[in-house]
């Protein structure tokens, strides 16, 4: 066997022959060439692997030194405050291609926003049916109808006489409108398929997901459910995420599913609402039909129920809204309602001083049900935006119906103000929804307290 002088290796650098560990590491003395070759190339290797993770490592520290330098703003208040429709604000300002890849799937959210309404007023309806119904029972009128269309059917005759209708007061005395009680019967039946529409665009944004206590039976969704409506999905310009990088929405996004699977929920998402449009479209002159009906509008005069203002603005827009091939406008994404759950970060690239600055702007859902989830952001935020909605003076907590929600608002600011994670934050308080306040006000709702 021919023996060749051995170049040092790495392990051999190692001049102090008194150093215990380069003396473990030494080569054995009767190592031929090839376990040589194969020992060189294995510590190559090792250097290479060594080498990666302290870039690695440094890349990490810049990134942390970065993000120590990044403004962490919280967006905070009550559910309905209107933190999400500022988040959508910044979006808008600072970057608004992400606005533009989303557009096209907020029409789950209006069309939710139109057959969710209507529920509830066809709901109503049946309520005061159903109470005048009871009130009645034994009266002569009551009897005779036959149960052909629901609920609403079985009470048609009720109709007549309940405070819907128009300030009569006996069931007899009502019988000169039994036109607009067929009318509504009738409308019942053929908005039908639009109430169904409701549980299934539900449970499509919620993604399944129900949430107790959640009022009047909103959808909570979490960040990224854009990701089921949307027609294509990818990476914007700048590499982030569709969603404005929204982090946890890469976790439901379908990148992380095959190929084929994503194609298959893109093309039933497609179909789904292709679909829901269609029922739109068909139903709406009956939406229009019904929002005018005098019973309606006799219940939106009443104090016992109340529509919420996007409720109102889409309805006012049905005719558009329903259009085939609708694609929201900014003002629908803006007027558009859905409750988030959780708390969801959105990065923007704020220029300050000719500086870019990287804003991570947490939007959180406000429902009493989600507000634990804020406490683990106080930690390292930097600011706090506080809504408060100043028009809500006469309005109560969707999940705590005898809580006021201007005092809910005063008691959770409190609790922000005196919070010790708290104490180095700026906090700056936004009174919102002034134009609200402005039209209750001329409409002589008064301020009482
Ligand atoms: N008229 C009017 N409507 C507003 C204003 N700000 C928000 N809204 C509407 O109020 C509704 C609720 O707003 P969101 O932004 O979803 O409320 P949120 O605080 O995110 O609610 P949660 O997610 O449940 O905590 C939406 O339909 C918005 O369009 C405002 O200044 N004026
Ligand atoms: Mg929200």
């Amino acid at each position: 066997m021919i023996r060749v002088p051995r170049p040092p290796s790495v392990h051999s650098l190692s001049t102090d022959s008194t150093d215990p560990l380069a003396a473990v590491l030494r080569p054995p003395s009767s190592e031929t060439e090839e376990e040589r070759k194969s020992r060189l190339q294995r510590e190559a290797e090792a250097k290479q692997i060594s080498d990666r993770i302290d870039e690695e490592i440094s890349q990490d520290e810049k990134k942390f030194k970065k993000r120590k330098q990044d403004v962490k703003l919280l967006l905070l208040g009550q559910a309905e405050s209107g933190k999400s429709t500022l988040q959508k604000q910044f979006q808008l300002m600072y970057n608004p291609s992400s606005l533009e890849e989303e557009r096209l799937s907020w029409r789950s959210v209006v069309y939710y926003n139109i057959a969710r309404p209507v529920k509830r007023i066809l709901d109503a309806l049946d309520a005061i049916a159903e109470g005048e119904e009871e009130e009645g029972s034994g009266s002569e009128a009551v009897s005779g109808t036959p149960d052909t269309s629901g609920r609403l059917a079985s009470s048609s005759s009720h109709f007549e006489g309940t405070s819907l209708d128009q300030g009569s007061s006996s069931l007899h005395a009502s019988s000169s409108k039994p036109d607009q009680d067929a009318q509504l019967i009738n409308l019942r039946s053929r908005l039908a398929p639009l109430v169904a529409a409701e549980s299934s665009l539900a449970n499509y944004l919620s993604g399944g997901v129900s949430v107790a206590g959640s009022g009047k039976g909103n959808v909570f969704v979490r960040t990224g459910w854009q990701a089921r409506s949307l027609v294509s999905f990818g990476k914007s310009k700048n590499g982030r995420s569709s969603f404005t990088g929204q982090r946890s929405s890469l976790e439901n996004s379908p990148s992380r599913t095959s190929n084929r699977e994503s194609v298959r929920s893109q093309e039933e998402s497609n179909a789904f609402l292709e679909n829901v449009g269609n029922i739109v479209d068909a139903s709406k002159e009956d939406v229009k039909e019904l929002w005018e009906h005098p019973a309606v509008k006799k219940l939106r005069g009443g104090r016992k129920f109340r529509l919420e203002e996007w409720a109102e603005f889409f309805l006012d827009n049905i005719t558009r809204v329903a259009a085939a091939g609708y694609v929201p406008t900014t003002d629908d994404i803006l007027h558009a309602r859905i409750q988030t759950m959780g708390v969801a970060e959105h990065i923007f690239d704020v220029a300050v001083h000719g500086r870019s600055v990287t804003w991570h702007l947490y939007d959180v859902g406000g429902a009493r049900g989600q507000r634990h989830t804020w406490i683990p952001y106080f930690d390292d935020a930097n600011a706090i935006i506080f809504l408060a909605p100043i028009s809500a003076y006469d309005q109560y907590l969707d999940e705590d119906p005898r809580t006021n929600r201007i005092d809910d608002s005063l008691q959770l600011f409190t609790h922000i103000c005196s919070n010790p994670l708290l104490k180095k934050v700026h906090l700056v308080l936004f009174l919102n929804k002034i134009d609200v306040l402005q039209s209750k006000l001329a409409r002589g709702v008064k301020v009482k307290k």
